[in-house]
Formats: structure tokens, sequence, C-alpha cells
């Protein structure tokens, strides 16, 4: 009984990495999270911002890298323990599509990171012209994907949409915390 009891109740931790080409808009998505209704403003990060946040019984610890192309190798620094990682995509710069997939490319098949979730974020669906979840799964060729259980999301990261649903889609599909 005493098993039981804590298994339903026990909260659970888990380590989410969040990358994506600069202006992406992951240090937006950080703060939506953390903050709700809020705004805030970004400045372009140089290093990482990290917080906390609880969703029904999960703490998520949300590692923010910068994005920009000098500060990308410092990415592999945090990859160690990661439970899911977080691509976020600004799905209206369509001249950077193809160098932002070859980034998540370059990241996801990398030995650390085996096995953990892969959240796509198709950001900034308010604006005109922005490719769709659908088209982002083809010319990101995700089908290819064998060895991560992936999932797209279309999000609009200052206004908050999509952001919560993400975070519960990685609560259920984890199989190990
Ligand atoms: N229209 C629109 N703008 C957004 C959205 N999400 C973020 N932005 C804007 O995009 C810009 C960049 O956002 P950041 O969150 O700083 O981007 P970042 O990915 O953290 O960038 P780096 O720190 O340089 O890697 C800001 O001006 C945001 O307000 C969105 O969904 N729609
Ligand atoms: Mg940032």
């Amino acid at each position: 009984m005493g098993n039981l009891f804590s298994s339903i109740f026990k909260s659970r931790e888990m380590r989410i990495l969040m990358l994506g080409l600069d202006n992406a808009g992951k240090t937006t998505i950080l703060y939506k999270l953390k903050l709700g209704s809020k705004t805030t403003t970004t400045v372009p990060t140089v290093g990482f911002n990290v917080e906390t946040v609880k969703q029904k019984n999960v703490t998520f610890a949300v590692w923010d890298c910068g994005g920009q192309q000098r500060v990308r190798p410092l990415w592999r620094h945090y990859f160690t323990g990661t439970n899911a990682l977080i691509y976020v995509v600004d799905c209206s710069d369509h001249a950077r599509l193809e160098e932002s997939k070859n980034e998540l490319m370059r990241v996801i098949n990398d030995k650390e990171l085996a096995g953990c979730l892969l959240i796509v974020l198709a950001n900034k669906q308010d604006m005109d012209g922005a490719v769709k979840p659908k088209e982002l799964i083809e010319s990101f060729q995700l089908n290819k994907l064998k060895d991560h259980t992936w999932n797209v999301v279309p999000t609009v990261a200052t206004q908050g949409i999509g952001l919560v649903e993400s975070l519960n889609w990685i609560s259920s599909n984890s199989k190990d915390v």
C-alpha cells in the first residue's frame, strides 16, 4: 500500500533541454511557462537560462541555450541526463529552415541524447506564411527518425499557445521517470 501510494503521488522530475536557432523563441517560451500571463521582453541569449516549471505532479527543469551560431558549440555540454529535447523552429523564417534542420539532426544523433524524447515546436504560427507542422515534418524528414519518440506541436510563444500541451506530451510519453 505504501508503495502504491507513493507511486501515485510521488512528484517526478524531468530534465528538459531547449535548443534551436537564434531568434526561434526559446527564451520567450521559457518565461511564458514560468511567469504565465506576464509579458517579458527577451534579448539574445549568450550562455543559458534555466528555470523550473511545475505542471501537475511533474517538475521540469528547463535549460534554454543561446542559439547564435558562435554559441552553438556549447550545446553539447548540456546533453547529459536530458529526458526530452524541445527543439524550437521559427516557422516564419523560411530562409533558415534548412539550417535549422541540419542543427537538429546533428544534435539528435548524438549518443548522449540516445533515447530522449523529441518535441519540435513549430513556433510563430501567428505570422503570415508560417510553415505548418505537416510541412515541417516533411522538410525536416522526421519520419526517418527511428530511435526517438517525436512530436510536432504548433505554437505561438508570445501568446502562450501550445506550450503547456507540449509539457504534458513530454510527461505522458516518458517511460523511465
Ligand atoms: N510573432 C511572434 N514572435 C515571436 C514568437 N515567439 C517569439 N517571438 C519573438 O521572437 C524574438 C526572439 O525571441 P527569443 O525568445 O529571444 O528567441 P531565442 O530563441 O531565445 O533566441 P536566442 O537567445 O538568440 O537563441 C522576440 O522578439 C520574440 O518576441 C511567436 O510565436 N510569434
Ligand atoms: Mg534566448
